[in-house]
């Protein structure tokens, strides 16, 4: 495979997401051989670093992958620094001139990937500099990588794709929702469409429901602020969780092309119900916050770092969703998400229905994190003289080995973003009807008292409520 010829622009160059899995990401593509000697990378944000400050944080930040110092070291000599206050437009000439400069340095073809991680305030001011001051090329192709949160419900999100869309197309942003980075999540469209045993049966008629499940066991770590204007809901369910809903019930895309595959996933978020009143998000929707742990071991929510002590903040919540199309009509989707919970677990269950009393229902479980793996809950014969039922599993696991090799996250992402390959990024479309239904929550919420929070101890599965939910449909989470 030929490595691919381009220059990256990167604002936001000194931060956290940045060092954390950015540059391991970029690394990983250059070890593989997706990028080499055709590519540079400019990585911006105020602090006056140099370039080689620049690439000692890079080196540090992929130290533990680093097997050939001299390759790494090589690397990194692709990576230069400018200081850069992204307000100020000077900053974009002194900018141009050093991109042009690499465009002719690294024969990068005038391919030019702008990739911001900041601040989404300052995403608008970004995109019309660029424009303002030239940098889009002419030769060759201009992307946007944006990072989350696109907008802070529907309103927002529609103004900021406005003045987005003044410098680049729609095709030409690339929505970041690491998720669909995931291996698994990747599969379900293989495993759903690509074998006779699931894709006839996969409807009303054979699916008794859906959960989707994304516990994590830590807390809000040192994101408080960030927390606090944001909540489960906008931070894991609007953008991940939806997502995932979208890949199980979408119908099979008319073709391969990610167009027909967004469009397929759009037509689902279209048509999730949205909630009508207090009285249907209360009977649909548990929200909680969690409190200290029953040992005092773990800090509560409010206890944590710029959260306020009265906070109402959500870090939980389960919700039942419906899908307003003939195929889904009466088949529940049952979501949750919290921090804190006793175990991190990015889980799928379908639950299909059951042939008589007597057998057990069959389940399709996928495990996204923390192993990788697939299993299918079949009925059998109880080996012996009996003839009871039995259900067994037919597992794949990935091992850590296999794991290791997978692309992570980041790097599945920025790869498809180089290929042009917008499958695995959110169409706006896509994002407008996620936050329209997660709106219909929280205008409801707003109009409802505030719940007792906090009504779950750090540690523990959640609040009572969430198993209820499941209860009144007679099942539990898996
Ligand atoms: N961190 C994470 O785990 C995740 C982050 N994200 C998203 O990624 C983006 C970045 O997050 P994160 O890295 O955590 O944020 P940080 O606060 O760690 O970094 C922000 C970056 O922006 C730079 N910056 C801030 N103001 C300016 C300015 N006026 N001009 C130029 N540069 C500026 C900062 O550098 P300096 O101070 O030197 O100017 C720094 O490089 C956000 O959109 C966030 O929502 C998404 C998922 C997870
Ligand atoms: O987007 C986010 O995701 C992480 C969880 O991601 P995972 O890949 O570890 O499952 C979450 O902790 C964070 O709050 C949220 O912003």
């Amino acid at each position: 495979m030929k490595p691919h010829s381009l220059l990256m622009i990167l604002f936001g160059a000194t931060g956290d997401l940045a060092a954390r899995k950015l540059y391991p990401a970029i690394y990983r593509l250059y070890k593989n051989n997706h990028i080499s000697e055709h590519f540079a990378l400019i990585g911006t944000a105020r602090r006056p670093w140099s370039d080689n400050h620049f690439r000692q944080v890079v080196l540090d930040s992929i130290a533990d992958q680093v097997d050939d110092p001299d390759h790494a070291q090589e690397f990194a000599s692709h990576f230069y620094y400018q200081s850069n206050d992204v307000t100020d437009s000077d900053h974009y000439i002194h900018l141009q001139e050093l991109a042009q400069k690499l465009d002719q340095q690294y024969q990068t073809q005038g391919n030019r990937i702008f990739y911001i991680s900041l601040s989404p305030k300052l995403f608008p001011v970004i995109t019309s500099q660029l424009k303002a001051q030239g940098l889009l090329t002419n030769q060759g192709y201009n992307r946007l990588i944006i990072e989350k949160p696109f907008g802070y419900d529907y309103q927002t999100a529609a103004e900021l794709q406005a003045q987005l869309t003044q410098t680049f197309k729609e095709n030409q942003i690339y929505r970041i929702d690491h998720y669909l980075g995931k291996e698994a999540i990747a599969s379900i469209k293989n495993i759903r469409f690509n074998n006779t045993l699931f894709a006839p049966l996969w409807n009303k008629k054979y699916i008794d429901n859906i959960q989707i499940s994304l516990a994590e066991d830590i807390g809000v770590e040192d994101r408080g602020a960030y927390y606090e204007s944001s909540g489960v809901v906008k931070d894991m369910i609007q953008n991940h969780a939806l997502q995932i809903l979208a890949l199980l019930t979408m119908d099979e895309p008319v073709s391969q092309t990610s167009e027909d595959f967004r469009k397929a996933k759009i037509n689902i978020l279209q048509h999730l119900r949205p909630f009508q009143s207090p009285d249907q998000v209360n009977s649909n929707v548990v929200r909680g916050q969690y409190g200290p742990s029953l040992d005092g071991h773990l800090k509560g929510y409010r206890q944590e770092e710029n959260v306020a002590s009265d906070s109402t903040t959500e870090t939980f919540v389960a919700a039942k969703i419906s899908i307003n199309l003939p195929q889904w009509e009466g088949v529940p989707i049952f979501i949750r998400s919290g921090k804190r919970m006793d175990q991190k677990s990015t889980t799928i269950n379908v639950i299909f229905k059951g042939l008589n009393e007597s057998e057990m229902t069959n389940r399709l479980s996928i495990e996204i994190a923390p192993k990788l793996g697939y299993q299918l809950f079949l009925n059998i014969k109880e080996p012996g003289y009996s003839n009871a039922n039995k259900v067994i599993p037919f597992s794949y696991e990935l091992n850590s080995d296999q794991a290791s090799y997978m692309p992570q996250d980041y790097e599945r992402l920025i790869y498809d973003c180089i290929e042009g390959n917008l499958s695995n990024f959110t169409h706006f479309e896509e994002v407008a009807n996620a936050w329209k239904f997660v709106d219909s929550i929280y205008e409801n919420w707003e109009k409802m008292e505030t719940s007792d929070f906090p009504n779950y101890p750090a540690g523990c599965p959640g609040p009572k409520k969430a198993q209820e939910l499941l209860a009144k449909h007679q099942t539990y989470w898996y």
